[in-house]
This record gives structure tokens, C-alpha cells and sequence, in this order.
């Protein structure tokens, strides 16, 4: 099942962003959302995680729309920003407290994962500390870790790969692989081509608010065949051309 995007045109004003977007991301799948800054990435994902309405379109999670019930909706999917935003009078202890509860997860089970993913993530001894006392990184690492603590069917992850030191990366990447396995949908959206094009299984790129391509790396290499083989190679010649198609 996964995500499913019909058609869906949004913005901040009137004026749509995002014009008519439809792509999926399908269980067990990582996607990765690629464009030069200003394209629309960050607007879709906020468009999927229900921060913003859209004009027109639809989107769902594992069959079910925002609109129908937003709970169930929200419940299904766990989002890690690129910027973290923790809250200044809670610990990390209570930040995961405060998720478990959020997504009604069952504290003993929830509670052992926690434990495996901030020893994982080298945060095991930091239960008590108050955001205020934590670097980017370990911020980035602690939304990390309650993102992932969920059952979440849905991962939507905006720019994990700065800010991250090289081994939280690789971590990252693993829990990610983990989870696909278990049949979760990946959306990410990142600048970061050559770690995209080893993990991902598909990349949309969006220009202008348009979804201007759409498939995997073979696929992509065989049609842009002369612009050389990799992600980044296909990539740049098309943003440089300013076609994506
Ligand atoms: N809060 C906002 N209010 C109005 N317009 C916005 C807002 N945020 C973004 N935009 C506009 O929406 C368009 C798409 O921006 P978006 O943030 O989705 O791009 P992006 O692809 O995520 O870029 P980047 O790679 O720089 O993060 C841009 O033209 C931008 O100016």
C-alpha cells in the first residue's frame, strides 16, 4: 500500500506551488524526492504529513486521507525534519514519553526499542538532558530516534544526510534498510545524490513544482544514456539544461 499522491496542487497562497504532483511510494520502498532549491520538496512533504490542505488532489496513507481521519492518518506516519524541533522543557526521556503516548504504542515494547536505538545512536546515558544541552546532530538524532520508535507505515525524512556526523549516517541508513524490510514507505528528500543513488529504489524529480521525472536509476541512465552513469552525472545535466524530461 504504502503513499499514494493524486494529482495534488498546493501552496502557501492562492498561488499553487506544487502543480499537480502524482507519484506513490510503495511498502518497502525508499523514494527519493530530488530538485534545486526552491522546486517544491519541502512543500510536498508538508502537503503528505498534513501541514498543509491541499487545493486539490488527494493523498493517502495505506488507503486512508487525511480528510477521513486524522488520526489513524497522522498515527501511520512518523516525520524527521531537517531542522529539529524538540521541546525546550522536556527531556529526551519525556520526548519519547510524549511520542509513545501520541501514537498509543504499547510502553514496554516501545520502551525496549527506544533503549536499542538510543544506544544505537550513542544517547543511551543522555535520558535526562534537556534539548538546551544538546548539539544540531544530537537534536537531529533524538527526532531520529523518536521517529522510529513508532510502528509508523510511512517514514518522511527532509534532508537526513547534513548535520549528521558519518557513523549516525550509516546508522540511520541501517535502520532505514531495516525498516523497508519490514514493509514501511521511505520518502525522503535530499541534495545528497551520491548517498541517494547507492540507497534508493526510485527518485521523482520535481522542477518548479512539476514532477518533470519519475523512476529508478537504470531506467534513468538508459534514457540519459549520453550525460554519463551516475545520479549525479543525469542530475546535473538536466538541471543545467533546465529540462528534467
Ligand atoms: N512559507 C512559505 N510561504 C510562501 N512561499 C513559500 C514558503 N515556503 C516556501 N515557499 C515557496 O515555495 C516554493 C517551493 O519551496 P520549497 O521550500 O518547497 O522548496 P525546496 O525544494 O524544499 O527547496 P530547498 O532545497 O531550498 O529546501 C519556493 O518558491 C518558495 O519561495
Amino acid at each position: 500500500m504504502g503513499l499514494q499522491v493524486n494529482n495534488l496542487t498546493g501552496g502557501y497562497s492562492s498561488v499553487p506551488v506544487i502543480k499537480d504532483e502524482t507519484f506513490d511510494v510503495q511498502s518497502g520502498e525508499l523514494v527519493s524526492l530530488i530538485g534545486l532549491n526552491g522546486a517544491g520538496k519541502s512543500t510536498t512533504i508538508n502537503h503528505v504529513i498534513g501541514l498543509m490542505t491541499p487545493f486539490s488532489g488527494s493523498i493517502t496513507v495505506d488507503g486512508i486521507e487525511l480528510q477521513q481521519n486524522v488520526r489513524q492518518y497522522k498515527q501511520q506516519l512518523a516525520y524527521i525534519p531537517e531542522m529539529p524541533v524538540l521541546y525546550p522543557e522536556l527531556t529526551l526521556r519525556e520526548h519519547l514519553d510524549v511520542t509513545m503516548m501520541a501514537y498509543q504504542l504499547d510502553r514496554t515494547t516501545a520502551w525496549k526499542r527506544a533503549h536499542e536505538l538510543l544506544r544505537r545512536f550513542r544517547l543511551d546515558n543522555k535520558l535526562d538532558w534537556f534539548p538546551a544541552n544538546f548539539s544540531k546532530g544530537m537534536r537531529q538524532k533524538v527526532m531520529i530516534v523518536c521517529a522510529f520508535v513508532t510502528d509508523a507505515r510511512l517514514f518522511v525524512i527532509d534532508e537526513p544526510f547534513t548535520g549528521l556526523d558519518p557513523l549516525a549516517i550509516d546508522d540511520l541508513l541501517e535502520l532505514i534498510t531495516e525498516r523497508k524490510r519490514q514493509g514501511a514507505a521511505i520518502l525522503m528528500s535530499t541534495h545528497v545524490l551520491d548517498t541517494a543513488e547507492k540507497y534508493c529504489d526510485r527518485f521523482i524529480l520535481i522542477n518548479d513544482g512539476h514532477i518533470n521525472y519519475e523512476g529508478p536509476l537504470a531506467a534513468m541512465q538508459k534514457r540519459y544514456a549520453d550525460t554519463g552513469s551516475t545520479l549525479t552525472d543525469i542530475y546535473l545535466a538536466m538541471a543545467r539544461d533546465g529540462q528534467h524530461e
